[in-house]
């Protein structure tokens, strides 16, 4: 290459970075020691020399996949230490029997990353625009729609990726133009993944045909980023309108969309929960089995760790529950207790409107999540069965054998939160719930 073009080459990134930094002066670099990574944190440190508030971190993210990660971590503490750039190193712990472990060290990788990020500071990963082509390949392969083609955008609230418009071609110049040392992942060349087979064995030659192929995927990435953008502006009103504050969809006038806006709004739903898609697929299955089950069903989806179920006409989106319902917990009131599967603590509190009597002496406390029969309330007459007094509290299914149940002896007192019984009546004391998570 001749003077010029290296001199462009090396220009181009600088400048390019500094356009899309967009003035943010606090970055944390995600710095895998790779050659994309490298330059980045290369061409900050160079920009820095110039724009002296700019403040730079790095953080490298020990998977201990590869039994070289110690000498890479070594190599980004080196490096860091040459470029006076604070290191941040951490290891993440993955379960290599639980399949997919790519995705695992990924996730892994950014909720590390995101523990560290200051709330002024912007996290930089180093994505070029060839991975953005990969990216928009691997999407087409699993038959995605408009915004899983949308790729990676540019900046996505705290997170930059300012060399998202630079090829591959260009960094590796730079890199050998600066003498740069990184390494190389020995992974990188197993074409058994995915993105690596597109990599070595498609791109290249589609690149050789059409020398600005890769340009021509980002940009129709961008086309598809824009539309989800407005698809998203049009419906948000709708979508606000039929959410409740506490995040569950009203189906009621879910009933009268055109199947389009009713699965538009549904993908909103799903986004805003933050967990993966669901593919089309089984959103057509939620909407059958859920959404449309016979009124008095008691329907339920089960999607990766989280279930989806529907009470008086609003769609819920639950974690998978423990069965706790036959656990029987001792307790002897002084202490708080903790309860399974996240439930919280239980406490006495005196403050409650709904109050009990304190225990006899010969009464054992326990809590328990389960009760049968029938049951007379504190100042109503009669009794009835627990079913009917769950759905006077509109209390929903799942929340039946979740609720703690405090007995003494065989009998039940109260339904913490929900009501006392006529064997539970007095004023001593009452019981309060409080959430850990
Ligand atoms: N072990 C690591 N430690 C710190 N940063 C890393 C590490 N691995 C990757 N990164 C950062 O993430 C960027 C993208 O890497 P890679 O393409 O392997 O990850 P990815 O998880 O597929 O990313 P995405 O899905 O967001 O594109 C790298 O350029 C680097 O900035």
């Amino acid at each position: 290459m001749n003077h010029q073009n290296q001199a462009k080459t090396k220009n181009n990134i600088e400048q390019t970075i500094l356009q899309h930094l967009n003035g943010r002066q606090s970055l944390l670099v995600a710095f895998s020691g790779g050659v994309d990574s490298t330059v980045l944190m290369h061409a900050l440190v160079t920009l820095k020399q110039q724009l002296h508030n700019l403040q730079l971190r790095a953080i490298y993210i020990h998977h201990g996949l590869s039994e070289n990660a110690d000498s890479w971590a070594e190599h980004c503490q080196q490096q860091c230490h040459i470029w006076q750039v604070p290191l941040i190193i951490e290891k993440v712990k993955l379960d290599r029997s639980a399949g997919n472990i790519e995705e695992q060290a990924r996730e892994a990788r950014y909720q590390a990353i995101y523990r560290h990020l200051k709330n002024n500071e912007f996290l930089c990963t180093a994505q070029h625009l060839d991975d953005q082509c990969e990216t928009f390949f691997l999407a087409l392969k699993r038959g995605s729609g408009p915004a899983g083609l949308s790729a990676m955008p540019l900046e996505n609230g705290q997170h930059l990726r300012p060399l998202l418009t630079i090829s591959r071609q260009e960094i590796e110049q730079y890199a050998n133009q600066h003498q740069l040392s990184w390494i190389e992942d020995e992974s990188n060349q197993d074409d058994h993944y995915d993105r690596n087979f597109l990599r070595l064995n498609v791109l290249p030659t589609l690149n050789q045909r059409w020398p600005h192929f890769s340009q021509m995927v980002a940009r129709s990435a961008e086309l598809c980023q824009q539309q989800e953008i407005l698809l998203n502006e049009l419906l948000l009103a709708d979508f606000k309108l039929i959410t409740t504050p506490e995040g569950q969809l009203c189906l009621t006038p879910l009933y009268n969309y055109s199947d389009y806006k009713r699965n538009a709004i549904l993908r909103m739903w799903f986004r805003s929960k933050q967990i993966n898609m669901p593919s089309q697929k089984q959103l057509s299955l939620i909407w059958q089995t859920v959404a449309l089950a016979k009124e008095d069903a008691n329907p339920q989806f089960i999607l990766h760790n989280w279930q989806i179920r529907r009470y008086q006409n609003q769609l819920y989106l639950l974690p998978l529950y423990q069965d706790i319902e036959r656990q029987i917990l001792p307790w002897d009131l002084n202490t708080s207790l903790t309860l399974p599967d996240n439930l919280g603590i239980l406490q006495t509190n005196y403050q409650t409107d709904l109050t009990c009597r304190l225990p006899q002496k010969e009464e054992n406390i326990s809590v328990r999540f389960h009760a049968q029969g029938q049951f007379q309330i504190v100042q109503r007459k009669g009794s009835r069965s627990i079913k009917k007094l769950w759905q006077e509290h509109h209390i929903p299914p799942w929340m039946r054998t979740r609720i703690p149940l405090i007995y003494y002896n065989e009998q039940l007192i109260t339904a913490v939160g929900v009501f006392v019984t006529e064997q539970g009546k007095g004023s001593q004391v009452g019981f309060n719930l409080s959430n850990t998570l």
